[in-house]
């Protein structure tokens, strides 16, 4: 086999010849260059050894080959792999093909037709050795049968799952995913829900319908795994499947989230005027100044939360950079939210509530209130701002 320093690896066997072969990366702390790794991340791939067959699902991020290779190889032989499932094409778990086909030569690359094509955007695939599949195709490893469920749009437009009816495994690449490093299985960590929530506002939150309609389509199987493509593998389904049929739905919780920016502490003013309205009411407060703070976690209480309020003040006439840049994400990651207000001080011309409006809207979101000031507040904008926290928290309560 030509192996150079076999290494010691931990590879969990998650089900009966069904192993974790894929990577942690500990000590990442950016993804897509946009968001924040508090705890890195894992590239899971896993290996199905069937009585005649093998195949693997997924491969690892660049700069894993060597390692993802080791780990095949220590309860496998690569040489002799016959199938690998792609359910995704981005490359963190896709770019390793072109390595893994090449050191197998007689396997076949498995995925739809849509995968394939998204692939072959990215990487030089193998023509000859490909398999597309549809929804309900299965293939046979011996006493392992690999079925296919297309769930497109998860967060690209190729992304199916594979599942594994005899020992009841479902691999949904993405879905169900969260980044973290830590823990092999979901008991191993207290704090996954609020990863995965995370991992789902910055991922899953725009695609919420398609969401829904994956969660539907999967109704019926008997699943006593999970093992998505990012963290921990779930022994205990409901676990997520419990809140993702919540965050699809798009429920939202008696919860504002404000996110603001504030130079001099004018618009800090207005932003803690309503939300302490707002927690005299009842209503729970997330607070995030945007330039201090993680956007995952921003991501995080979107997903659930009723309203959003946004304050910023205005810079060179319209609103400050980094607002712009979370009113932006805000709209893009498609939340829940029912209700928006926005507040700011400004110094002469003001623009940046007109700037607001024009990026939020037109957004299913209704504006419950507005409310700009020259410099600081005064005790009747004060007044203001706490009578649209009342008005916000008794909409939010309907
Ligand atoms: C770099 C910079 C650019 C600004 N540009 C404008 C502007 O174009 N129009 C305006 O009305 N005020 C402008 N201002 C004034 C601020 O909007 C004003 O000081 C406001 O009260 C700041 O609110 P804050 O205390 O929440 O940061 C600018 C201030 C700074 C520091």
């Amino acid at each position: 086999m030509g192996m150079k320093n076999m290494k010691n690896y931990n590879i969990p066997e998650i089900a009966r010849n069904v192993f974790w072969v894929g990577a942690k990366d500990w000590n990442r702390r950016m993804f897509d260059a946009l968001i924040p790794l508090p705890q890195g991340t894992s590239y899971n791939a896993y290996l199905v050894k069937g009585e005649k067959k093998t195949a693997l699902i997924d491969t690892v991020n660049p700069g894993f080959e060597e390692e993802f290779e080791q780990k095949i190889n220590l309860v496998s032989d690569l040489e002799k792999l016959d199938y690998l499932v792609m359910n995704h094409a981005e490359p963190d778990h896709s770019s390793a093909i072109r390595y893994i086909m090449d050191k197998a030569p007689d396997s076949i690359l498995v995925a739809t037709e849509r995968g394939i094509k998204m692939a072959g955007l990215y990487h030089e695939l193998p023509e000859d050795r490909i398999k597309v599949v549809a929804e309900g195709d299965s293939i046979d490893l011996g006493g392992k049968t690999l079925r296919f469920i297309e769930a497109p749009w998860l967060h690209w437009p190729e992304t199916m799952f594979t599942y594994l009816p005899e020992e009841r495994v479902l691999f949904p690449c993405d879905f169900f995913g969260a980044h973290t490093a830590q823990g092999v299985y979901d008991d191993d960590l207290e704090d996954l829900i609020p990863l995965a929530k995370r991992y789902y506002g910055e991922i899953m939150m725009p695609f919420n319908k398609m969401g829904a309609k994956a969660l539907e389509k999967i109704k019926d199987l008997e699943i006593d795994i999970i093992a998505p493509s990012h963290g921990p593998i779930y022994k205990n389904p409901e676990r997520i499947l419990e809140p993702y049929r919540k965050w699809t739905a798009g429920k939202t919780e008696n919860k504002a989230l404000v996110v603001y920016i504030s130079m001099w502490g004018s618009t800090k003013e207005m932003v803690n005027a309503i939300a302490e309205t707002l927690l005299k009411e009842g209503v729970d407060v997330r607070m995030y100044d945007l330039a201090a703070s993680d956007l995952g976690d921003v991501a995080r209480e979107l997903v659930d939360s009723r309203a959003i309020i946004l304050g910023t003040p205005t810079v060179l006439a319209g609103m400050h950079p980094l607002a712009l840049y979370g009113a932006y994400l805000v709209k893009a990651l498609k939340p829940p939210a029912k209700y928006g207000v926005v507040l700011g001080s400004f110094g002469w011309g003001g623009g940046a509530l007109r700037q607001a409006g024009d990026i939020l809207t037109p957004s299913s979101m209704e504006v419950v209130g507005t409310h700009q000031v020259k410099g600081r507040a005064k005790e009747e904008d004060l007044k203001k701002i706490e009578e649209i926290g009342r008005q916000l928290a008794q909409k939010m309560k309907a």
